[in-house]
């Protein structure tokens, strides 16, 4: 550089040499030994300051008083590091890196396949800009050489893991894809050993080096960029545009480096500014969405010249297909059953629910299907439940948590294949899923406390040991109950952990969350509970063992009678026929409620003054959960931040939709029947209430709830009370599905807080009078329903009939759509007196039998 042939600064370094440096270098400071400061190095540096002030204040001015020295500016070091807003900016970034680890081990799950890759990022992060720091602390061949290795090493990183991300080459679930792993893997170690081998032994080039890095980081960008508008213009999500904006802000931090001026005060210069711009990007990198979830793949192939480039290897054919001896096994067990003939089965609203005697095959099927979910998704924890709810003790059924609209047409083509040719249905679907054979499978069943779900677990079992699956069996559980333990295990040591895996985990956790709720305030009388005489009766004793400060009554708990489970008692009874079983003893003003067979629905109920049954249904428990978890989030001072909503069916009362609108002013969502499509509604919304009118239902808080309600300073002890409640209820509430036990104490602590007996809750409202009739048709698939079922398109001319009907009658509203459990159709009518609903219900009923047997 020009600095260092200055006849000036040569004759300075050598005065100060032959001065100073005749003993050695014991004169130093210790700080600067150890940075391996010598006395000469030390006269350099000295020179080199004395020569910059020394032009600096010459008079005239110099037009470049300040110029380089050894290929650098003159710096100002600090405690002996020669860059020290380099060594910080590096540190920063260093740290950055450190910390979006430690988000990835929280928030990414152990088996996905991204993980990896992304921590390989992170360690790469960590060692270049570990090596930046040493070099710009002190600048000798070896550091220099590390930092440069290690930032190349990290840059060809970068596009290695965009190749990777971008085309999910990290799947294994085509024959392709580990193909091309292995070949980018090949091509990129090949580029870098390439790249370090000709900068070490060839020629220690800056300018080749410098155009390496830029060419490999613009390739890279470019894809990220591509990638962005791609997600964006598909999703319409703003951080889908998150890798493309991350692109754009270190093009604008790189433009620094190529604006190389002198450094401020001898501090701060260009490239140490561009280290503090790499900083934000890096801590925004680990936080986007691009970490999970997020699969590029569904709507995007590999172009086709790639597919061809790389021929299938065979152990991808053994990983898409079953193998002989898997196929023997499910053949073997499978022919120890009987088919029922000419039954055809079908996954309905709640899975497959009939006779117990038919379900030998079907939950057979449904065991393998189980092991083909959990391997797709690489070895996540699978829930199999063998109940049939609120149905005659002599029904069973068996559902899978949670299944998609795909997976139940799986489920139904595996119920109806041959069992001679059910191990062949299983191989079609381990292609055309796309299942990699090689994953682990994982399954949680339990079952209600019906006499044949023995048998029925017996058949699962076999099912799932001729597919080699690790299983565990949670003997009797609620529905509920078994959903808690699957999403416990699935979010096991990540940030979502949900709970102890265990019944007592659940326990614990509900016992817990309710105590911290009542703070403060107190449960008025007793609680009366009909459990149904069905599974809820003694894991509602096992719960009540945690409880403290409230008195439960626990009533038709009776699961010894196997005949006894859901009859003249439970939800479904109470509800269809309001009216409390014949059993209660309860007297005027008592709270009741109960629950159905597996106890996932709640309803409350009391007999008023007058001794008039009055029912709290489904509804009233949404109105009153919205309305206090409202009161709640303004107390807290966070209303603002959430959005919270409502989700009905067409059969919630009409009254309560008023309500909800026009008093709690709250958005309402109206979702086909059965709670999958409540639940992922509900998931629209910050704070999602939903509830079938017939007491299934729960409460969701998104992401950005759980956050504002965990990380909102409070103001205030109000304020405070209000944030430890909120937080203490999702702890309450089962976000992972309706629950009758969860639910019943959510509805305790609200009319806890509110002070409210019955009576009080009942006066929020009155509701229309309503009329639920079953129609039985010839063939109810004629009936197809619209505009969240509220509406019918077939068979022609009913829809006109049934609103010509409804206009005759004060506030009158009447639909009728195919049920999706049982073979009949259901007419629901509502209007403003009892005898006007009725005969609503009535006439449209006839409507539809009329239309049903033409
Ligand atoms: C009017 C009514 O109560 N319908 C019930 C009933 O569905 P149908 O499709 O109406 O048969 O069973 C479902 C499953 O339990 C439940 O989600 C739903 O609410």
């Amino acid at each position: 550089s020009l600095g260092d042939h200055l006849p000036d600064f040569k004759e300075c370094v050598q005065v100060c040499t032959t001065e100073n440096c005749q003993n050695g270098n014991s004169v130093l400071p210790l700080h600067h030994r150890l940075l391996l400061w010598t006395c000469p190095a030390e006269c350099d540096y000295t020179c080199q300051h004395v020569i910059t002030d020394r032009r600096v204040s010459r008079d005239p001015p110099m037009i470049s008083p300040i110029v380089q020295f050894h290929g650098k500016w003159p710096f100002r070091r600090l405690l002996g590091m020669q860059e020290p807003f380099s060594v910080l900016f590096s540190f920063f970034n260093f740290a950055a890196h450190w910390h979006g680890m430690s988000r990835i081990q929280e928030s990414i799950p152990a088996w996905h396949s991204l993980r990896p890759y992304y921590m390989m990022f992170g360690y790469i992060g960590l060692a270049s800009w570990s090596f930046s720091v040493v070099f710009h602390m002190r600048d000798f061949p070896l550091t220099e050489k590390l930092d440069y290795w290690a930032a190349g090493a990290n840059v060809l990183y970068g596009l290695y893991l965009a190749v990777v991300r971008i085309f999910r080459l990290d799947l294994e679930n085509t024959p392709y894809r580990p193909t091309l792993r292995r070949l980018w893997t090949a091509i990129c170690v090949l580029l870098y050993t390439l790249h370090v081998g000709y900068l070490t032994f060839w020629s220690w080039d800056y300018t080749y080096n410098m155009i390496a890095n830029v060419v490999v980081g613009v390739i890279q960008n470019l894809m990220w960029t591509g990638f962005s508008i791609f997600r964006y213009q598909r999703l319409l999500k703003s951080w889908t545009a998150w890798p493309g904006m991350i692109v754009a802000w270190i093009i604008m931090a790189m433009s620094l480096e190529l604006l190389d001026f002198p450094p401020w005060n001898g501090l701060i210069d260009a490239h140490s500014l561009w280290h503090l711009g790499t900083v934000v990007p890096a801590v925004w990198w680990y936080s986007t969405p691009l970490l999970f979830n997020f699969d590029f793949t569904r709507s995007f192939r590999a172009p086709i010249l790639l597919k061809l480039l790389t021929a299938p290897s065979n152990q991808s054919h053994i990983c898409a297909m079953a193998s002989p001896a898997i196929k023997k096994a499910i053949t073997e067990a499978a022919l120890q059953y009987t088919k029922p003939e000419g039954k055809v089965f079908e996954y309905g609203t709640a899975g497959f629910r009939m006779k117990a005697d038919l379900l030998n095959t079907v939950v057979f099927a449904v065991g393998l299907l189980a092991s083909l979910r959990s391997k797709k998704l690489s070895g996540q924890w699978i829930g199999v439940m063998v109940t049939a709810s609120h149905n005659p003790a002599e029904d069973n059924g068996v559902k899978l948590v949670d299944p998609m609209a795909e997976w139940e047409a799986y489920a139904t083509r595996l119920a109806n294949a041959p069992l001679d040719k059910i191990a062949d249905v299983y191989d079609e679907l381990i292609k055309e899923i796309d299942v990699k054979m090689t994953n682990p499978a994982r399954v949680v069943f339990a079952r209600d406390t019906r006499a044949s779900g023995s048998r029925l677990v017996g058949v699962l079992n076999a099912a799932l040991t001729a597919t080699e699956v690790e299983f565990v069996d949670f003997k009797y559980m609620t529905t509920p109950q078994l959903h808690y333990v699957v999403r416990c295990k699935n979010t096991l040591g990540t940030q979502y952990e949900y709970g102890e895996p265990t019944e007592q985990g659940y326990y614990e956790k509900l016992a817990n969350s309710f105590k911290k709720v009542m703070r403060g305030v107190k449960v008025q009388g007793s609680l009366t509970v009909d459990c149904a005489n069905g599974v809820g009766g003694p894991k509602l004793r096992e719960l009540m063992k945690y409880l403290n400060g409230i008195d439960i009554k626990v009533v038709n708990d009776d699961v010894i009678n196997p005949d006894a489970l859901n009859f003249d008692c439970g939800a479904d009874y109470v509800k269809t026929k309001q009216r409390a079983p014949p059993s209660s003893k309860a007297a005027v003003l008592d709270r009741c409620a109960s629950l159905d067979g597996d106890a996932d629905r709640l309803v409350y109920y009391f007999l008023d003054e007058s001794n008039v049954f009055r029912l709290l249904d489904g509804d009233r428990i949404a109105t009153l959960a919205a309305s206090f978890i409202g009161d709640l989030a303004r107390n807290a001072g966070i209303a603002s931040k959430l959005k919270i909503g409502v989700v009905q069916t067409a059969y919630a009362n009409g009254a309560s939709t008023d309500y909800v609108e026009k008093v709690l002013k709250l958005p309402i969502i109206c979702t086909n029947t059965g709670v999958k499509h409540l639940h992922h509604a509900a998931l629209r919304f910050d704070v999602g209430v939903y509830f079938e009118a017939n007491g299934h239902g729960t409460v969701t808080f998104s992401e950005n709830a759980l956050k504002v309600i965990k990380n909102t300073e409070p103001q205030s002890p109000a304020q405070q009370h209000a944030l430890e409640s909120l937080q203490a209820l999702t702890d309450l509430i089962n976000q992972a599905v309706g629950d009758a036990l969860s639910d019943a104490l959510l509805v305790e602590a609200i009319l806890a807080h509110k002070g409210w007996s019955p009576k009080e809750w009942l006066g929020t409202y009155t509701d229309l009078p309503s009329r639920l009739v079953r129609v039985e048709v010839n063939d109810r698939s004629i009936f197809k329903a619209y505009d969240a079922e509220r509406k019918l398109e077939s068979p022609p001319g009913l829809q006109g009939t049934i609103e010509s009907l409804q206009s005759r009658y004060n506030k009158g509203r009447s639909f009728a759509r195919a049920s999706g459990t049982e073979d009949a159709v259901r007419v629901y009518a509502e209007a403003a007196s009892r005898s006007e609903a009725d005969d609503l219900a009535t006439r449209v009923a006839n409507a539809v039998s009329e239309a049903g047997s033409a």
